[in-house]
């Protein structure tokens, strides 16, 4: 395959193997793409993973390509590539994207539903998830473990309905599919490709996960079939109303049709959804935990506005404007991935606008996270400001700015789930996160609730957890532990 010209980064020295740096690529990314952004962010440069190279290019191309085709440039194949998807998820994600539209057109367009069935959710999951202890007292806690927990309830209450929601064996398969599916792929992408068929076979994860497709399978199948069998021979059936029946409904043909492929979605809806929504709630945690002069200012937001409104209204939650800028500026601090808008170049080569032309097959990707950390694109920021410091408020002031000007809809343009083209971790254009609105939903019920109920600091002498990473991935040490205590007064 013809590749493109480009420098490679991370090198220590000229005669360093790139397996070397490969291999440091893995737990040492962000000095490397730092470097390369410092360096050639008006060009382009590569990032050396074993399974390879990515070439990053500048994000000031984000709008001509957002929009481009799947024909011409695959999000898809770029993201089956980085899931090493011979040995994780297959190549289901060719043949449908029924998940896709179904989040598009089903539930973002029915997000205010889902609220009440969050909350009801959230009632029995933070009895069932937050021990006892800490109602009397201070108790140390794994705070990323009861929020994931959270999470793969209220996910699922909305995707499966209330009887799968509260089964141990889904919870338990949701949850751990990811992780499975994850340390598979990262042991993979440390080594060569010519090794991955003879690796993948060796690793307990990849049968896990293997596993755990066959218990999706085992629970799922039987819904979908009773579902069937009601929609048949009952007048008076009302169909549910979630992410599965929205699917069987929607699917076009017997492929998307089959029980397998239908439990294999429900298995993605849990990749794409539950850990990264659970990693920007506790990223969250940590940051007040670290800053915990910030949680007052929100408690009296979030008082305020639910002692006013409804919470099971979606305008309810848009008026949580801090709450929704300190996800937004945790997730710019702490974000899940420092390389977005992964593409692959399809059969033609593309001429970008001011720049090469990229041959047919090329990796591509834009360094989403340097990009906020750089003054020249962060919102609001002066030339030589110091973009890596947290101000969870730094969004919220930029949207009321901006609507003192009597201008909201660029405020619009400071939302935790809005992005542009300097805004990138949720992508941009057409194949952005479909499920981001609907996350920004979850995580500010579940940090709402959190807040007004509970205190949180870190055990004595200790200080926020450092961020652990894989490959350009980054997240929240999710062994950290955190004192938790019901608050004694309600503000
Ligand atoms: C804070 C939480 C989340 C983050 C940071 C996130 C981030 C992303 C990113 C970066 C992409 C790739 C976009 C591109 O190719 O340009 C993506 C795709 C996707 N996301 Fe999200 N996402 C989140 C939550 C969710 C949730 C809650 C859902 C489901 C309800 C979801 C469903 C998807 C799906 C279906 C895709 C397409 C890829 C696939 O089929 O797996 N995401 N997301």
């Amino acid at each position: 395959m013809t590749t493109i010209k480009a420098p490679v980064v991370g090198y220590r020295s000229w005669f360093e193997p790139a397996l070397l740096v490969g291999f440091r690529f893995v737990q040492g990314s962000k000095p490397m793409i730092r470097e390369g952004y410092d360096n050639f962010k008006n060009a382009m440069f590569y990032v050396q993973r074993n399974d390879s190279k990515i070439l990053v290019i500048s994000h000031k191309h984000v709008d001509q390509l957002r929009n481009m085709p799947e024909e011409k440039l695959s999000a898809i194949r770029a993201h089956l590539k980085n899931l090493v998807n011979k040995y994780s998820v297959g190549d289901i994600l060719l043949k449908t994207d029924l998940h896709f539209r179904t989040l598009q057109t089903k539930l973002t367009p029915s997000l205010n539903n889902t609220i009440p069935l969050l909350q009801d959710e959230m009632d029995f999951a933070i009895e069932a998830e937050v021990p006892k202890g800490v109602e009397s007292d201070w108790t140390s806690v794994q705070i990323y473990d009861i929020v994931l927990h959270i999470v793969a309830r209220l996910s699922a209450r909305v995707f499966l309905g209330p009887e799968l929601c509260r089964n141990r064996e889904w919870l338990d398969t949701s949850i751990h599919y990811t992780e499975n599916l994850f340390e598979t792929v990262i042991f993979l992408r440390a080594l060569p490709t010519f090794v991955h068929p003879f690796v993948a076979h060796m690793l307990p994860s990849y049968w896990r996960m293997k596993a755990n497709f066959t218990t999706a399978k085992r629970l799922i199948t039987p819904m979908v079939l009773e579902r069937r069998s009601n929609e048949a021979n009952f007048a008076s059936y009302e169909k549910p109303k979630d992410m599965l029946q929205w699917m069987m409904d929607g699917a076009q043909n017997d492929y998307e049709k089959d029980t397998a492929t239908l439990s294999h979605l429900q298995l993605l809806l849990s990749l794409a959804s539950i850990h990264t929504t659970t990693m920007a709630c506790a990223h969250s945690i940590y940051d007040l935990c670290a800053h915990p002069e910030f949680f007052e200012p929100l408690r009296e937001e979030i008082s305020s506005v639910l002692s006013s409104s409804d919470i099971n209204q979606k305008q309810t939650l848009q008026k949580l404007v801090k709450v929704d800028s300190l996800i937004k500026e945790s997730q710019r601090v702490n974000p899940p991935s420092q390389l977005a808008f992964n593409r692959i170049v399809m059969d033609k080569p593309l001429q970008l606008k001011d720049g090469p032309t990229l041959p047919a097959g090329t990796h591509f990707a834009m360094a989403s996270d340097a990009v906020l950390h750089d003054a020249a694109y962060l919102p609001g920021a002066t030339q030589g400001a110091n973009t890596a410091e947290f101000d969870p408020f730094r969004y919220s002031k930029l949207r009321e700015e901006a609507v003192a000007k009597g201008n909201s809809e660029a405020g619009n343009r400071y939302q935790f789930a809005t992005t542009d083209n300097s805004s990138l971790h949720f992508g941009h254009g057409k194949y952005s996160c479909p499920g981001r609105f609907f996350a920004a939903n979850e995580i500010k019920l579940i940090l709402a609730r959190l807040l007004l109920d509970y205190e949180f600091k870190y055990p004595e002498g200790q200080g926020r957890p450092v961020n652990l990473s894989a490959d350009e991935n980054l997240y929240p040490d999710p062994n950290a532990r955190v004192m938790m205590r019901r608050r004694q007064q309600k503000a």
